[in-house]
């Protein structure tokens, strides 16, 4: 037997970043989006646990214990007090590696619903939820999909509705951005200001909820871009170069160094695309459309 599940790519269109928790975290106004670029994890039963990857960005990706697909499956078997059986994860992986897309949250959020699948183990969403946070703040909105608002350090999951497609743009940089490293430089930008507690904004929820591009446009906002152009200062020519070229509006996603432009339909995606890829300023350009559904069983 063999057992597929593709998940979903993301992008913040509102995060709103509160000031250092003593844990080291920060708390979050977390808008999510579930965006059609996908990986897919298939677990197949070995005699040992085995892990392979194909995709471009094959070679970024560890392949050893430390990958978030092999630490979902061990925390699922241990979540049942069993030792992890063995079996062989395959990741067909198409979402940009350290892209601030939630590639590796994907992996694991697909990796826990292939094993528990697999191995016939019926957890609970609940309990499958609670193992995602423990994997990361961004994994349970991977198993979940669609559009949710993440509170806490992202974790806290409401789902939000969303009125219609919006059509985006992903500009896919050279190399990633480490996530801890944004963060801390977000903190370091910030200095001793004072760091108001982050709320979702009304505006962009209603925008969601009408699935209106235009106000949706005017709402984006990313607390750690600053961070993240202050890292990767090239971005700002992508961020022009996909605006020049008539996106609505464009924004890093997430921690970087992806940029994301949402845009009026899916012709307009096309040609922002095609001038991106053209601009020298990514190393490609993926028209996609949200919201789109979570870890899904094929
Ligand atoms: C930037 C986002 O992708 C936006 O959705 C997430 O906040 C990051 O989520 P993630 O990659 O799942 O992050 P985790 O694996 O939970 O944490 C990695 C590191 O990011 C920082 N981190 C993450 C989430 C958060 N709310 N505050 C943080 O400060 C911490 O340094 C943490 O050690
Ligand atoms: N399955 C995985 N796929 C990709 N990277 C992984 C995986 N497991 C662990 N990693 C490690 O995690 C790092 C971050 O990768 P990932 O692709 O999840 O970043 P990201 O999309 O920027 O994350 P996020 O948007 O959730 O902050 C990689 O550089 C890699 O070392």
């Amino acid at each position: 037997m063999t057992v597929t599940v593709r998940v979903p790519a993301k992008v913040n269109v509102q995060l709103a970043v509160g000031p250092p928790r003593a844990d080291g975290f920060h708390d979050l106004a977390n808008v999510f989006l579930a965006v059609g670029l996908h990986d897919e994890v298939t677990a197949t039963p070995a005699d040992t646990f085995r892990l392979t990857c194909t995709g471009p960005d094959a070679d970024a990706v560890p392949l050893d214990p430390t990958n978030l697909a092999a630490r979902a499956a061990d925390a699922l078997a241990a979540h049942h007090g069993i030792a992890t059986p063995g079996v062989h994860l395959h990741l067909a992986k198409d979402i940009p590696v350290a892209g601030g897309m939630a590639g590796g949250s994907a992996d694991a959020a697909g990796a826990l619903l292939a094993c528990d699948t697999l191995w016939n183990l019926r957890t609970p969403h609940p309990d499958l939820l609670s193992l995602c946070a423990d994997l990361g703040s961004d994994v349970p909105f991977s198993l979940l999909g669609g559009a949710a608002l993440g509170r806490g350090r992202g974790e806290l999951l409401t789902p939000l509705d969303v009125g219609g497609t919006f059509h985006w743009v992903f500009a896919v940089a050279d190399g990633g951005l480490s996530t801890p490293a944004v963060y801390r430089e977000c903190d370091r930008l910030r200095g001793t200001a004072d760091v108001p507690e982050p709320q979702a904004s009304p505006a962009l929820l209603t925008a969601l909820r009408k699935g209106d591009p235009h106000a949706l446009a005017g709402a984006l906002a990313n607390d750690l871009q600053a961070a993240a152009l202050s890292l990767r200062p090239s971005l700002a020519d992508t961020l022009e170069a996909g605006k020049s070229a008539g996106a609505l509006a464009g924004l890093v996603s997430g921690s970087g160094p992806t940029c994301a432009f949402l845009t009026e339909d899916a012709a307009t995606a096309e040609t922002v695309a095609d001038a991106l890829r053209r601009s020298g300023t990514c190393r490609t350009a993926r028209p996609t459309t949200s919201p789109t559904p979570g870890a899904t069983l094929l």
